[in-house]
């Protein structure tokens, strides 16, 4: 893991960055692109979860009492943004199946590429919990901008965004906004085209996650 500036990560692990180098191809198709992007969210919850707390708990095997540890005293909510972030959820359902699961329905404007919100509905103890945002694009960061001001007002314990490639202009905006949030992604790209499509990126994460176009 890299640390791009302060509070925002790059994972350069090996099995992120050729799972990524697939998905970018214009050629992958919807089936293994939601199978990718379901592994490289599996593969950043790992890494994301490293500092979990654990405690001590006494277990009987077949053979005797073994001293083990557990994960204790956090709660985690996952909240994707609807609709890309929905395929990284799964890759962390596996790993932390206990997650209470939020929804923040946006979606960018392409005219004045602002988020317009259609939908948001959050697990009631927010306030108890760690939060972690999916989304795989961040590209001018209005949309998970606006996402971390809806969840702010609930008061979360903690907050963080996994994406997948993030532009420069997302990354200085979110860190603007919320310096609080920490960001994981698995590639900081080169910018913004002229439609606010992240160069070279991977197209319409959304589209090419459910095959709309
Ligand atoms: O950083 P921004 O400039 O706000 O752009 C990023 C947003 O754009 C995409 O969603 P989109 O609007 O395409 O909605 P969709 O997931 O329903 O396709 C992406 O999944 C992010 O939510
Ligand atoms: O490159 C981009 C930018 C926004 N949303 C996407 O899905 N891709
Ligand atoms: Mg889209």
């Amino acid at each position: 893991m890299v640390e791009y500036k302060k509070n925002v990560y790059v994972f350069d692990h090996p099995l992120i960055q050729h799972k990524l180098t697939l998905i970018r191809d214009k050629n992958t198709g919807s089936k293994e692109f939601r199978e990718l992007v379901e592994e490289i969210a599996m593969l950043m919850a790992y890494e994301v979860t490293r500092n979990l707390p654990l405690k001590e708990v006494e277990i009987e095997t077949p053979v005797g009492v073994a001293k083990c540890k557990v994960i204790s005293g956090r709660k985690l909510a996952i909240v994707p943004i609807l609709r890309a972030g929905l395929g990284m959820v799964d890759g962390l359902l596996k790993l932390i199946p206990a997650a209470k699961v939020g929804h923040i329905g946006l979606y960018r404007d392409p005219q004045t590429l602002k988020p317009v919100e259609y939908y948001c509905k959050l697990p009631q103890d927010v306030h108890e919990r760690d939060i972690i945002v999916l989304d795989p694009m961040l590209a001018t960061g209005g949309s998970a901008s606006a996402a971390f001001d809806y969840i702010k007002r609930y008061n979360p314990q903690s907050l963080k965004l996994m994406c997948l490639i993030a532009a420069p202009e997302g990354i200085e905006r979110l860190t603007s906004a919320h310096p609080d949030v920490e960001l994981y992604c698995a590639a900081v790209d080169e910018k913004l085209n002229d439609h606010g499509y992240i160069v070279p990126g991977l197209g319409d994460a959304g589209d090419r996650l459910f095959g709309t176009k």
